[in-house]
């Protein structure tokens, strides 16, 4: 699909930087490169040119033409000086030609994925490329990027025709009954080990973990050092300390790199029995965010030790931390004792190997973005359908034609996985995560 506007943006940041690039892409891109550079240089080599007609910069141009482009279409990419007066005349000049208007925030990868240079998951991938903080969440962005995903539902999508196909073959020989079993064990030999893998696919939750930041909630009775933890591995004041029981109230959060890993921290106030209200609810709340977490960081006062947190936080996934080890003298023994990693808040002892220890768990439980996983809701939500459709054709005594419509349904959410079907509702949401110019 290509469309008759041709579109302009500003593809580099806000500026003013050194270089700016501004993109065009669409039918008129050879009338606005002959326009403003007085002809088209050799596709895809840059070309140094004087910009404008009265001249505005000197810069390179790159030419590419339809169909080796980013979008598909005839594109440009002319980089400039990265002032603001240089961005708004070139863009300017570009809209002086017939056809071309300001491109809409994601526009670009809108045009990629209509001219099928991108999937769906791709784009995702693309947006979180942009977005990535870290080492892992980048290689995880680029790898989806570049069609991890998408190989891997279409392979999946792919294999459900050939089932759907057997079974409707079989519905022409409805009154031969060996026909019919013959074909439904035929696809049942192709769905059983695809619900297999959707199932183990599902239960893998590092892609999202990766994506957003592992969770970590820092727990621990009033006064233990909690807040004074989230400073010292946060390394700045984010929150407030002080020797009153009961300052921490609402939860806080930071998003830090752990080596390359995403973690979002979270600070929580402290839990104890019988206080007020406003402070019983910062204890609900405490509770609330320590049980969602992957992983609590309980905070052991060591002048005056909890070992154990509250039962709901019994099973949780938990490093303990044996805080205030400055001025308790048998730190080490009672560390050893109760499996606690001894720290000092306040002096900063102990806590490479608390880090250290943080560390280990959240590559186990992230991974390093290496292989295929799914990365959000969206991803899940259409899984799931497409999962609940596959057991109810293998685990179900249907007729023919019923299980053939469970194949249709579980292969249409594949589909909209990869954007092949049905997702107009979808794409507003996902192309609005872009700036303008990509
Ligand atoms: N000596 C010593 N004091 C510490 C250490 N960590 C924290 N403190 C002190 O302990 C007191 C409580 O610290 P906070 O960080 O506010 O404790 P908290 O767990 O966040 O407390 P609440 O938010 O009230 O639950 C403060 O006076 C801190 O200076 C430490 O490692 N050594
Ligand atoms: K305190
Ligand atoms: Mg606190």
């Amino acid at each position: 699909m290509t469309s008759d506007t041709t579109i302009v943006a500003p593809a580099s940041g806000a500026g003013p930087a050194a270089v700016a690039v501004i993109r065009v892409s669409g039918p008129a891109t050879r009338a606005v490169l002959e326009t403003l550079c007085g002809g088209v240089p050799a596709p895809r080599r840059a070309a140094l040119r004087e910009i404008g007609r009265p001249l505005i910069d000197r810069g390179l141009v790159l030419w590419f033409p339809a169909p080796r482009s980013f979008t598909g279409e005839d594109m440009a990419e002319l980089q400039v000086h990265g002032s603001r007066a240089v961005i708004q005349a070139v863009v300017e000049a570009v809209l002086g030609v017939a056809g071309t208007r300001l491109a809409e925030p994601g526009e670009f990868v809108r045009r990629a994925f209509e001219s099928g240079k991108l999937d769906l998951t791709e784009v995702e991938g693309l947006a979180d490329l942009i977005a990535a903080e870290t080492e892992a969440q980048r290689r995880q962005a680029l790898a989806q990027s570049e069609g991890s995903l998408r190989r891997l539902y279409e392979g999946w999508r792919a294999e459900l025709v050939t089932a759907q196909a057997l079974m409707e073959a079989g519905l022409d020989f409805a009154d031969e009954a060996d026909v019919v079993a013959d074909v439904g064990t035929k696809a049942d030999a192709i769905v059983t080990p695809l619900l297999e893998q959707i199932d183990k696919h599902l239960a893998d939750r590092s892609g999202e973990r990766l994506r957003d930041g592992l969770r970590i909630v820092i727990a621990g009775p009033p006064n233990a050092g909690k807040s004074s933890l989230m400073n010292a591995l946060a390394k700045r004041d984010v929150a407030i300390v002080s020797e009153e029981a009961g300052t921490t109230r609402d939860v806080i959060e930071v998003h830090l790199d752990l080596g390359g890993l995403p973690v979002i921290l979270a600070d929580t106030a402290g839990i104890r029995a019988g206080i007020g209200a406003v402070e019983g609810e910062g204890i609900r709340r405490a509770l609330a965010r320590a049980e969602d977490a992957d992983l609590v960081l309980w905070v052991i006062d060591a002048t005056e030790p909890v070992w154990e947190p509250p039962a709901p936080l019994g099973h949780k996934n938990r490093i303990n931390a044996l805080n205030k080890r400055d001025v308790a003298p048998h730190y080490a023994h009672a560390a050893e004792a109760h499996a606690c990693v001894p720290i000092s808040a306040k002096t900063g002892a102990g806590l490479e190997a608390l880090i250290g220890a943080l560390g280990e768990i959240a590559r186990a439980e992230i991974g390093g973005g290496g292989q295929a996983a799914l990365t959000r809701t969206r991803h899940r939500v259409e899984l799931v359908s497409a999962r609940d459709a596959l057991q109810r054709f293998v685990n179900h005594d249907l007729a023919p034609e019923l299980k053939a419509e469970e194949l249709r349904v579980a292969a249409r959410h594949l589909g909209r996985l990869t954007g092949v079907i049905d997702v107009e509702e979808v794409l507003g949401a996902i192309f609005a995560e872009f700036c303008i110019g990509k």
